[in-house]
């Protein structure tokens, strides 16, 4: 498979292009970023995201890897996600209770098959809608929007919510086509992976 080689660059323009279009949804109150890959465009983000005489958005983190796996079809090698960390609001309690109510949003680098974006949605709605009841909170609505940089365009393996799709809470750098993408913070050699970057214009 060919590669696709991105620049810090390229990675903050698409950061820039993506806040104006998450901004359209209304004030971000929480970025959860899922590492490792959504860490460094989070906080790219939140620099583009700040309103002015604002606090800064809190970012937290999720770990979230993907393990290879064999289905009960042998000849097929599945993915499993794997959850190595988990919010934690600690010092953040007194404006950070939970989610519920809030307008948050999560982080990814890419949008491969989707499996992880749709396992990070789905616990997070899980983890507040849990929240809620025990809280006799059900009345207020916790909204959930997802920025990745890029989202390959293939079949996916998992899905999000329609209503997050339908109403442009799914919002990408970039449609790619399925390549290998090669992010500048896996290069050994910054500037001659920043060169390759330049020559595919990815700048
Ligand atoms: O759409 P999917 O098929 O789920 O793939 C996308 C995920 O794969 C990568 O994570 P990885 O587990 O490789 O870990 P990393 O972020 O720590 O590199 C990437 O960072 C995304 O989170």
């Amino acid at each position: 498979m060919s590669k696709s080689f991105i620049s810090y660059n390229n990675i903050h323009k698409l950061c820039k292009k993506g806040a104006s279009d998450i901004k359209q949804n209304g004030p971000v109150d929480l970025i959860i970023a899922i590492g490792g890959g959504g860490f460094i465009p989070a906080r790219i983000l939140r620099t583009f995201l700040k309103e002015e005489g604002k606090k800064n958005i809190p970012i937290q983190a999720i770990g979230l890897s993907l393990y290879e796996q064999m289905t009960e079809d042998e000849d097929k090698i599945g993915k499993e996600v794997v959850r190595t960390q988990w919010l934690d609001f600690g010092n953040l309690s007194q404006h950070f209770d939970s989610l519920i109510g809030k307008n948050v949003l999560i982080v990814d680098e890419v949008d491969d098959t989707r499996t992880t974006l749709h396992y990070a949605v789905s616990e997070l709605e899980r983890d507040v809608l849990e929240m809620q009841q025990k809280l006799g909170r059900t009345d207020e609505k916790t909204t959930f929007s997802v920025f990745v940089l890029h989202n390959k365009d293939k079949p996916k393996k998992a899905q999000l919510p329609d209503e997050m799709l339908q109403n442009g809470r799914y919002i990408v750098g970039e449609t790619v086509v399925d390549k290998w993408i090669i992010y500048p913070w896996d290069a050994q050699e910054i500037d001659e992976h920043t060169e390759k970057a330049q020559e595919q214009g990815n700048i």
